[in-house]
């Protein structure tokens, strides 16, 4: 490729003579990096316009090159034509070089000189002033006579020099000196991340950098000839020494790691995400249009895009949770429209149904509908699932597509528009009501507390205290709602507030309240807006502040407006900010390879586990600038846990990563890994678990339901992925699961009492995290981490 960029700058080069020498070393400066989006810019040292004597040798001439983000989150321009300045008549040029995409772009012009005419002027300008440098620059006059010794070496053409290097000819003796300083620019040249970086475009991967780099200093040392050491230690440990030497380095990797250089560049083939618009050339045939509900929460977006759902007869609503997959099935059946549910743990087809309601992963890209609606489109840019809502919104094939959300994410979707070339129409939405930001706050007193509140807490055990504290200090009786809970007892918990005619009349929930469930909230009270994020605490995002204080004062609900505001005082600034807080624009939307992507990589590292391959896929795959690849950090614990199951193939190993487990969760992990040995044994796989007698008498017990519900949930979704034979409990554990349901459900109505922590280390408990970790410092890591999590202060000290 290198070679190909130097034959095309030959063929072009009708420069001045001084101009074409020049040219050649610039040119490497201006690689397109094949995985990066971004071109990176870098000029000849001799090619830039006026620069002090004094910052000579000191990088502040030198332009940055972007680093290399596997996830291309270094923002930029997106795909970038294949071309190279044409110096000669100022036009981009394309090039072919075989298959390899290259790019580099070169502009004179942003360095001083002229695109066209006049460009030699100014070129010689910058000579004379380099010259002037040399020959009265800081180390005076004897520096000036000697370095016109070697400064010629700038303007060599390196294919030539590396040439002259490799035969042999003019390899010098050096002094123990200039040894010394040929040795700190090659570190120098072994740190440099634009090196690295642009090492990429000739496919030497950041992994092999170093060992290139090291035999490249070996070259070096025996074959540098004199005027050659001589300018890198002029230069010294600088950006510009690795200028002068990037090319030289570049057919050195060329001739001598061919292997290396094919290996990484069918990796990195393999690894290509870009272009996910053209994943789907079904869709792509179509011409679909596509309605953006556009709007803040409680605005009647959904509602709308679900009337045109009902309208059509063939359609597909695809939710952001089971919870709402499951509420638009039974509205839609209660309407006398046929309708199917599907989500990872349910699939209740509905005789002669043409439509269906399904959680958005389970969204079929093969069908062909007259109406899709896809909910809460703003979770497209959500870290985890993202990739989800990219996907519908590629490969939905349906004549209309309903997107609701809000407005966040307006933009992007139109450029996603541009590229599937389908037409957008935005449809803008107001609140029904207003909601009002109340100052007084509760004061940090509970007792404050009035019936229609629902206060928000952002962990299970904060939501235990609150629940406990306000039913001991006051009238009032609470519903819970929170992630762990699976969907039906969630539901159960809402109707149990929505109802007037009982005590229950406040509510206590964590975030998972921000979505889908329509509830008789009057006021929504954070009780505080930090979170733990899995790391640290951390404030809680604007745009889920808003989505849940939105909550309150929902159209046919009760109260005439909506109120927000803080148990603390001190809180209060926050929310304010917060919701007066513009919504986000956002820039990158998630993508997730396919199973196909995966196994076409893995084909290219046929010696690496599972949870390597995708650490491997991480580094090495390339997007474009509107994408992101989502965060897969879970994914590879549970491929690191089952590393050491015989007898699954990679296709049942991705599949088992995607379970519904919580990672941090040992006996949930524990049961995980239990299914994929039996599946890896080729036996049928049992639940081996009992059933509870009763409700839960103690927050352990509820803490038990909660994990049994988990994992009878995982055979449920496991059950979809895999056959009848090998998951043969279905019935039996559908059975289960509404019992356990039931039983949370009854165990939440009288619970009060003081919560425990999740991973409070009962000696069985540490058994199995001991089995789990299997030597495996992540998994180790990851049970740690959830006991070392530093808790904020409790509630419950607080009040006494
Ligand atoms: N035209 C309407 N007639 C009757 N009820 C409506 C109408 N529009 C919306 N609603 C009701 O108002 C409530 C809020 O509407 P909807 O769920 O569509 O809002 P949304 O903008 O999607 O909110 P969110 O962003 O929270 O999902 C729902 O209970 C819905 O049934
Ligand atoms: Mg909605």
């Amino acid at each position: 490729m290198a070679r190909g960029l130097f034959h095309l700058c030959t063929r072009k080069r009708t420069l001045s003579k001084l101009q074409a020498l020049l040219f050649n070393h610039s040119q490497f400066h201006t690689f397109q990096n094949p995985l990066s989006p971004i071109s990176t810019r870098f000029s000849n040292p001799l090619l830039r316009p006026r620069f002090s004597q004094s910052s000579r040798l000191t990088g502040e001439r030198f332009r940055p090159a972007r680093p290399f983000s596997a996830s291309g989150d270094e923002g930029g321009g997106g795909e970038t034509p294949i071309s190279e300045f044409d110096a000669d008549c100022g036009k981009n040029i394309d090039f072919d070089l075989g298959n390899e995409v290259t790019s580099s772009i070169y502009s004179f012009s942003e360095y001083g000189v002229a695109a066209n005419d006049g460009s030699n002027l100014e070129i010689v300008d910058s000579l004379k002033e380099c010259s002037s440098i040399s020959s009265g620059g800081d180390n005076g006059d004897d520096l000036g006579k000697k370095s016109e010794e070697f400064l010629h070496v700038a303007s060599r053409d390196p294919v030539e020099l590396y040439g002259e290097m490799c035969s042999g000819k003019r390899g010098a003796s050096l002094d123990r000196s200039e040894v010394e300083v040929l040795r700190e620019v090659c570190l120098w040249f072994a740190k440099s991340g634009w090196a690295s970086n642009q090492a990429l475009a000739i496919y030497i991967g950041l992994s092999f950098f170093p060992t290139a780099v090291h035999k490249f200093q070996r070259f070096l040392m025996k074959n540098c000839p004199a005027d050659v050491a001589k300018y890198l230690v002029y230069l010294g440990p600088s950006h510009e020494a690795v200028n002068f030497l990037f090319p030289i380095f570049v057919e050195f990797c060329l001739e001598n790691f061919p292997d290396e250089i094919k290996r990484f560049r069918n990796m990195v083939e393999s690894a290509d995400l870009t272009k996910p618009h053209t994943w789907f050339p079904f869709a792509r045939a179509m011409k679909r249009k596509i309605i953006y509900h556009c709007g803040p929460t409680n605005s009647g977006k959904t509602y709308n895009a679900l009337q045109r759902f009902m309208e059509a007869k063939k359609a597909i609503y695809c939710s952001p949770l089971r919870l709402l997959a499951m509420e638009v099935f039974d509205k839609v059946n209660a309407k006398g429209i046929y309708c199917s549910l599907l989500t990872g743990q349910e699939n209740k087809r509905v005789p002669f149904s043409d439509h269906i309601a399904c959680t958005v992963e389970m969204a079929s890209t093969q069908e062909l509908y007259d109406v899709a609606v896809i909910d809460e489109i703003q979770m497209m840019a959500d870290p985890n699932r993202g990739y989800a809502w990219t996907r519908a919104l590629l490969g939905l094939k349906a004549d209309e597509i309903h997107l609701c959300g809000d407005p966040s994410v307006v933009d992007i979707v139109k450029k996603i528009c541009q590229d599937t070339g389908d037409g957008l129409y935005e449809q803008n939405y107001e609140r029904f009501k207003p909601l009002v930001v109340e100052a007084k706050t509760l004061l940090g007193n509970l007792e404050n507390i009035r019936s229609g509140d629902c206060v928000v807490a952002f962990s299970r055990r904060e939501i235990f205290e609150v629940k406990l504290a306000i039913e001991t200090q006051t009238k009032h009786r609470c519903c819970v709602i929170y992630g762990a809970l699976p969907p039906e007892t969630r539901r159960q918990q809402a109707s149990l507030f929505n109802d007037q005619s009982n005590e229950y009349d406040v509510l206590v929930a964590s975030d998972a309240v921000g979505m889908g469930l329509n509830l008789n909230i009057r006021r929504v009270i954070f009780n505080s807006l930090s979170k733990y994020n899995g790391d640290k605490m951390v404030p809680v995002p604007a745009s889920q502040v808003k989505q849940i204080a939105g909550r309150a004062g929902r159209r046919g609900c009760l109260y005439p407006d909506g109120l927000a505001t803080t148990l603390h005082l001190d809180d209060l600034d926050y929310l304010i900010e917060c919701l007066k807080q513009p919504f986000d624009n956002v820039k990158k939307v998630g993508l997730f390879p396919y199973y196909e992507q995966i196994e076409l990589f893995a084909g290219q590292l046929p010696d690496l586990t599972f949870s390597q391959i995708l650490e491997k896929f991480g580094e090495s795959c390339r997007l474009d600038g509107s994408y992101f690849l989502c965060q897969h950090g879970h994914i590879k614990k549970i491929a690191n846990m089952l590393e050491r199951v015989q007898g699954l193939s990679l296709e049942d190993r991705f599949q088992f990563c995607f379970a519904p487990v919580n990672v941090r969760e040992p006996k949930a992990m524990h049961h995980l890994l239990r299914y994929a040995t039996s599946l890896g044994q080729k036996l049928p796989v049992n639940v081996a678990m009992g059933m509870p007698k009763s409700s839960a008498r103690n927050d352990a017990e509820l803490l038990d339901l909660e994990t049994r519900h988990q994992v009878l949930s995982m055979y449920l979704w496991l059950s979809n992925q895999f056959d009848e034979k090998t998951f043969p409990y279905v019935k039996k554990v559908e059975t289960m699961v509404s019992e356990v349901a039931h039983l949370l459900g009854e165990s939440l109505v009288k619970a009060n009492w003081k919560p425990e922590s999740r991973n409070k280390g009962t000696q069985k408990t540490e058994k199995i995290e001991r089995q789990l970790e299997t030597g495996s410092a992540v998994q180790l890591q990851t049970v740690k981490r959830g006991m070392d999590y530093s808790r904020p202060q409790s509630l419950t000290k607080l009040y006494k």
